[in-house]
């Protein structure tokens, strides 16, 4: 099998450098129109994909963001991996704006997404105990160090509906009582769709404020955040390129699992299964159905 990495792109990531054989494909996915067409080619011989999350322009905003029709067409262009990037916000001290977060486990509190492939006609239910790949993690922190970036290793994601930003009541529930890292608007459900797709799936995330907690850092400033964003693409677009290369063209199954997502999670029974809805399955479901 052979390595295709999905690049996720968020706020202040539309496109990206270096790519050998760059092409703009349109991927007609049963869940939606995707955010925008997908540039394919290579990175240091690897296939990769990249789709802006918010399309070029940023024209999504995080609940209107198409995530099903995304997943299903990363994963029907062949994608076997996918590395999220995000901005975020920080709830400590120790991760400071311009620092690099690889995102360990996340608190999903968005309410108005679709959040699942599967539905009436065809449930089932993955595990998301470890939402993120372990093996993609490593591959991202080695690329950190190798870019110079200030990468951390491990941090609870806050996922919140927006668009606006936390009050400071949230904020400090966010970071005093339920001991959240970070603060986004993005990763949920992407990286449980990503679960239902077989698709490992880590998440960088960019810290660009303190969200509103912070005492000496005011409430969040847009024209911060972007300046923020700017200065750190670059960095990005850098570890993205080194990533495809650490991780090579040859492929193996998972260690940790996340492409047998399915194995064992589906609950109805195949004669009491729905064709309309196991025929737009075929991408994420089809190893199993
Ligand atoms: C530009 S600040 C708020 C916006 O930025 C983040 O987007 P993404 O996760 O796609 O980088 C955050 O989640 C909000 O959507
Ligand atoms: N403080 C914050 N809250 C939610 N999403 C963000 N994206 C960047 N900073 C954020």
């Amino acid at each position: 099998m052979q390595t295709k990495i999905g690049i996720i792109g968020g706020s202040g990531l539309y496109d990206i450098d270096g790519l050998e054989n760059p092409k703009w494909v349109n991927i007609n996915s049963p869940w939606g129109v995707p955010s925008d067409v997908i540039l394919t080619g290579e990175l240091g011989g690897v296939d990769v994909a990249f789709l802006p999350r918010h399309g070029r322009g940023h024209v999504h905003s995080p609940s209107t963001v198409p995530y099903r029709a995304n997943i299903d067409a990363l994963k029907r262009l062949g994608c076997t991996d996918v590395i999220s990037v995000s901005a975020c916000g920080s709830f400590r001290t120790d991760m400071a704006p311009g620092d690099f977060v690889i995102v360990s486990d996340f608190i999903d509190r968005t309410f108005a997404r679709e959040k699942s492939f599967f539905g009436t006609g065809c449930v089932a239910h993955v595990s998301v105990a470890h939402p993120v790949c372990a093996r993609l993690g490593d591959a991202v922190e080695l690329a950190g160090h190798a870019v110079g970036v200030n990468i951390h290793r491990g941090g609870t994601y806050l996922a919140m509906e927006g668009p606006q930003f936390s009050s400071l009541a949230e904020s400090k529930l966010y970071r005093e009582v339920w001991h959240c890292d970070v603060i986004g608007m993005t990763n949920m459900p992407e990286a449980k769709l990503a679960r239902e797709a077989e698709l490992c799936y880590a998440s960088v995330a960019m810290i660009t404020d303190y969200d509103s907690w912070h005492p000496d850092h005011g409430s969040v400033d847009i024209s911060d955040i972007i300046a923020t964003l700017g200065a750190n693409s670059t960095a990005a677009k850098t570890m993205v390129a080194d990533i495809a290369v650490r991780l090579g063209k040859a492929r193996d199954v998972c260690p940790c699992g996340c492409d047998r997502a399915l194995d064992f999670a589906i609950m109805t029974a195949p004669d009491a299964r729905d064709p309309d809805l196991l025929a737009k399955l075929d991408a994420v479901a089809g190893r199993v159905l």
